[in-house]
């Protein structure tokens, strides 16, 4: 019997290019910036970049996606879009449910304790108060920052970048999201936190979600991934089963 397979990210031809204000070349750094601002000189031209070229591709319930690619390719920008954060600058993108960028979404503070931060980000993502008390605790063990002390009572400034990150994860994915985005953050902590967060990213899959993960990591792709989008230059290189991408850019990789 042939599956239905339901799609639930669409990306039809999307570019996105971000506009850079005050940027044209040769204008020098900040300090001539505030000069020409101080003697009131026509600010310098806008520089556009052109991020993501006419990106198309359909995912669906279900999949883990992996998102790979050299430095600036685009990945984070691809991200972005999809989450509603960028708005195209031609082309669509079509959703089915609120998509969830890890760590972007999150809206953590840096002053606030950990716990706080819990609580704070899970009320965002919807959660009700009831549900928040009761998965709290499990959301601090999770991220583990209590491993080496009792971090979740202080302010999130004192934590390392791989603690915040890890506690980031932990608040996303105490929710099934109906498409959950991750930016490299099962690159991040040891490799206690990255068996746990990988097996938590196959529960969300089997609870009906899509999965994006973007990695420099091709090791955590191919264990959490079976597909793969490669980005080189905002353009798809190709989109198939991870080994076979994954292997086609290690090829590249090693060419340049
Ligand atoms: N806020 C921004 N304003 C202007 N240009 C940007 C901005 N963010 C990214 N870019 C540019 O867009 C291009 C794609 O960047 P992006 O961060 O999406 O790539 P990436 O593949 O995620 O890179 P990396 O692997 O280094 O994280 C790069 O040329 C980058 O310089």
């Amino acid at each position: 019997m042939a599956e239905t397979r339901v799609p639930t990210v669409i990306a039809d031809g999307l570019h996105i290019v971000y506009r850079v204000h005050g940027s044209a070349a040769g204008r020098g750094p900040a300090p001539s910036a505030l000069g020409r601002l101080l003697r009131r000189r026509r600010s310098p031209a806008v520089r556009e970049v052109h991020a993501v070229k006419g990106v198309s591709f359909t995912a669906y319930r279900g999949e883990a996606i992996g998102l790979i690619g050299s430095n600036g390719s685009g990945k984070s920008t691809l991200l972005r879009a999809v989450a509603g954060l960028l708005p195209p600058h031609e082309g669509r993108v079509y959703t089915d449910g609120q998509p969830a960028l890890l760590g972007v979404n999150a809206a953590l503070m840096n002053d606030l304790t950990g716990e706080r931060n819990v609580v704070l980000g899970c009320l965002a993502m919807g959660m009700r108060p009831r549900e928040v008390r009761e998965c709290a605790d499990d959301i601090v063990d999770f991220s583990g920052i209590d491993e080496r002390g009792d971090f979740s009572s202080l302010p999130m400034r004192t934590y390392s970048s791989g603690m915040a990150a890890r506690l980031r994860f932990a608040i996303a994915a105490a929710k099934t999201h109906d498409v959950l985005m991750i930016d490299e953050a099962l690159a991040t902590g040891d490799a206690g936190f990255r068996r746990r967060s990988q097996e938590r990213v196959r529960e969300l899959r089997e609870q009906a979600g899509t999965v994006f993960l973007v990695s420099h990591s091709l090791g955590t792709i191919r264990e959490t991934c079976e597909r793969t989008i490669w980005l080189e230059a905002g353009v798809i290189r190709m989109d198939g089963p991870t080994d076979e991408v994954a292997g086609a850019y290690e090829e590249f990789a090693r060419g340049r």
